[in-house]
């Protein structure tokens, strides 16, 4: 036990396996893949592809999905700009955590603020944390619409009683300026799962996340 860095006089209990014995163990790197984009823009299915992508390559990956947070850790908060700023800085912080532990994590969610993903970037060193952005236009999401909100959203009905605007709609996205990646359509057609998951995987590749 050591007292070192800790301003308070209490015990500050270390981690007893450090940083590098713990990639070692897993031999793997961690990092935070972090998806961001409107909703039904296939995050999750990004998500969860991925995840798959890199059990067959034999690296663990944790996911961490804005919908299931939303059923825990983050139950208590809504779609105001200052909730969704709380639930951007606890993700990110969780999946620093993960990434420390030597995870590779997947966090999807709709993180609509720039500055929001910019302080989760900020907690980790240069290269560790790897922005996709779900450059899908709006109207292919909100003719997807899986659960029914856009079209609740362009009723008005998504406001009351909480008088707070849908992503995209009422609420805006701000698309990321310098991000790692970015899915798009081609050719006017939505790449396949397992192609969007390979665009991610070849770019983890050539930074040498895949290697250890
Ligand atoms: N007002 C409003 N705006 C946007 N989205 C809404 C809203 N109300 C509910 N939902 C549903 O909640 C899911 C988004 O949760 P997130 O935690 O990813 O959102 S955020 O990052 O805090 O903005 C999102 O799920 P996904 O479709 O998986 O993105 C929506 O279905
Ligand atoms: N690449 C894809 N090809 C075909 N359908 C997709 C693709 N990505 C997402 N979808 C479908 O679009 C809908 C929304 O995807 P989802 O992953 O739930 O988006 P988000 O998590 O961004 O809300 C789902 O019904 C999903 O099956």
């Amino acid at each position: 036990m050591s007292t070192v860095g800790n301003p308070a006089n209490i015990f500050w209990h270390e981690n007893p396996v450090g940083k590098a014995e713990r990639e070692k163990l897993l031999n793997q790197q961690g990092c935070v893949v972090w998806i961001t984009g409107l909703s039904g823009s296939g995050k999750s299915t990004l998500a969860c592809s991925l995840g798959r992508e890199l059990q067959s390559k034999g690296k663990l990956s944790y996911v961490l999905d804005g919908d299931n947070l939303r059923h825990g850790l983050n139950k208590n908060l809504g779609f105001s700009p200052e909730s969704r700023t709380e639930n951007i800085r606890r993700t990110g912080e969780v999946a620093n955590l993960f990434a420390d532990a030597g995870l590779i994590c997947i966090a999807s969610l709709i993180s609509p603020y720039r500055k929001d993903r910019d302080a989760c970037r900020a907690l980790l060193p240069d290269k560790k944390f790897i922005e996709v952005f779900m450059n899908m236009p709006l109207q292919l999401c909100e003719d997807r619409d899986p659960k029914g909100l856009y079209k609740l959203a362009r009723e008005g009905k998504i406001k009351a009683p909480h008088f707070v605007g849908f992503t995209g709609i009422d609420d805006p996205y701000e698309p990321p300026l310098n991000c790692e990646i970015e899915i798009q359509l081609k050719d006017g057609v939505v790449p396949t799962p397992h192609e969007m998951a390979g665009q991610v995987v070849s770019y983890m590749e050539n930074e040498g996340f895949l290697e250890a």
